[in-house]
């Protein structure tokens, strides 16, 4: 039996998108890493599962490559509202978001951000603007959870970052009991960040929006930038608002590659 998907992308950030709202599919950890293995599957950073909500328009299930279902996905929420093509709330692991279709992409708001060591989570109390920590030239991290974990170092050069090589290091440190999301930003004009991602599950993408949202929150708080911040991605920018006490708005393009066929009981 032929099964349907969407391939999408968000600033090169790439999902296989399941429509199981009509039709359950059954997911697994397992069969998500076997559908997003670029080999021998179908290849994806995250697979995205749209099914029936009773809270919302839609719920959107989040798996990283490896299978690990988590909670947020910034740039999928941008495309899964380019698929619904009008104004809409979905439900996530990591909260409820409003979204609405844009010109080639789509504005997502998404909830307040944490800041409680707990909410990051961390294995200790620490004071999350400024961590005493270092994983040798990352040092002084900060930590947000914006619906899923991210700590953040501010760096001179983005670029020169050894990220590859730190970023495992830093995502499967014991003091993330949740593993966490790694980005390292610089400075780039006058509100203006540049930022690279090494993503929890998956490794480096082209773009994280969730990344963006958590980076350009905690650039605010520490008084770096002013909203609106525009965050530079080796795939594209994205526009990022917040003020203290308000949820995160992210703006930004979403791109349908193909919809293709395939049988899902060929991957497990
Ligand atoms: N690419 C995403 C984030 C996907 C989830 C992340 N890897 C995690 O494990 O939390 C984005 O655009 O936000």
């Amino acid at each position: 039996m032929a099964d349907r998907f969407t391939k999408m992308h968000g600033l090169g950030n790439d999902f296989v998108v399941i429509d199981a709202r009509e039709t359950a599919v059954a997911m697994t950890p397992a069969r998500a890493h076997a559908i997003a293995d670029r080999r021998f599957g179908i290849g994806c950073d995250q697979l995205i599962l749209l099914e029936p909500s009773v809270k919302a328009d839609v719920r959107m299930r989040i798996f990283n490559a490896d299978g690990s279902e988590v909670e947020a996905c910034g740039n999928a929420t941008r495309c899964v509202a380019t698929l619904l093509a009008k104004p809409a709330v979905i439900e996530t692991l990591g909260g409820m978001l409003r979204v609405t279709p844009a010109d080639g992409g789509a504005e997502v708001v998404l909830g307040e951000p944490a800041f409680d060591w707990e909410a990051i989570p961390l294995a200790m109390p620490m004071d999350t603007r400024d961590m005493p920590v270092a994983w040798d030239e990352l040092e002084h991290g900060a930590a947000v959870n914006v619906g899923n974990p991210h700590i953040i170092f501010f760096v001179p050069e983005a670029d020169a970052v050894p990220l590859a090589e730190l970023g495992p290091r830093i995502e499967s440190d014991p003091l993330f009991p949740e593993r966490v999301n790694v980005n390292v930003a610089s400075l780039d004009g006058e509100n203006q960040l540049q930022l690279r991602v090494w993503e929890r599950g998956v490794g480096l993408t082209q773009a994280c929006g969730t990344g963006a949202c958590a980076t350009a929150v905690a650039a605010i708080r520490a008084g770096l930038v002013a909203s609106p911040v525009t965050v530079s991605l080796p795939g594209g920018d994205l526009i990022i608002r917040w003020a203290p006490g308000e949820p995160i708005v992210m703006s930004g393009a979403a791109t349908r590659v193909f919809d293709g066929e395939t049988d899902w009981a060929r991957f497990g």
